[in-house]
């Protein structure tokens, strides 16, 4: 997947991943994280993920990446929030009290512009990516964010059955992109309603990243 074809979903608004109400296993789990409040959450590829608002309703700050400005647009419209647009070499950086994104490509995001981030919330963006784009997603964002815990949200299903986005993330897989860095905890596995696309039996499943 490459910047083309990520700007041709938001352009033709086939963004079948968003979710008006936020993620549930977002709000059910994000307290294992056991961040303070205020604390500051990194959420890589955010799109405008409607997460963002709960975060910041429930007294955390954010700071997200995403690709798409059609996307941070629409994010600061449905916050109702009038942000500062200020243009970086790579990337252009959109913010608001306890929001900070980051609009262009993820891995041309460093550590210092990122600044100091308290964990991470993974929904939607290691299973958003191919396979070989994967280990250098997964090494980057651990990277910059400096080992932060990370809220992981993935699906499992049989690959042969459906092409992705998004991809079934395994657990050997995940293991393999993340035991070098944290203790992995497979917290929940959930069975998707209706299947993924409506075609194949999925679990969506929650990982959480603890420091190792
Ligand atoms: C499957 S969507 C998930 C969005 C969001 N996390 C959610 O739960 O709604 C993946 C998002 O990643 C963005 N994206 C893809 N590649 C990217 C990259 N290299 N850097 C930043 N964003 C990227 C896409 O534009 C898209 O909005």
């Amino acid at each position: 997947m490459d910047a083309a074809f990520w700007h041709e979903r938001w352009r033709a608004n086939e963004i079948g991943f968003h979710q008006e109400q936020g993620n549930p296993l977002l709000k059910a789990y994000f307290e294992r994280l056991a961040l303070a409040k205020g604390a500051r959450v990194f959420i890589p590829l955010c799109g405008k993920t409607n997460d963002i608002g709960w975060l910041l309703a429930n007294g955390y700050a954010v700071v997200g990446a995403e690709l798409s400005e059609m996307a941070v647009q629409a994010l600061f419209e449905d916050l109702a929030i009038s942000p500062v647009v200020d243009e970086l070499s790579d990337l252009r950086h959109y913010h608001a009290e306890n929001i900070d994104i980051f609009v262009g490509d993820i891995f041309d995001l460093s550590s210092e512009l990122l600044g100091e981030v308290d964990a991470i919330y993974d929904r939607a963006a290691l299973v958003a990516l191919p396979a070989e784009m994967r280990k250098s997603y997964s090494q980057h964002v651990v990277g910059i964010a400096q080992g932060a815990p990370q809220l992981v949200i993935c699906f499992e299903y049989d690959q042969a059955l459906q092409a992705g986005p998004p991809f079934s993330i395994s657990e050997a897989e995940i293991r393999q992109h993340y035991s070098e860095n944290y203790q992995l905890e497979r917290v929940i596995t959930v069975e998707l309603e209706g299947g993924l696309k409506g075609a194949v039996e999925a679990n969506e499943v929650v990982w959480l990243l603890k420091k190792g």
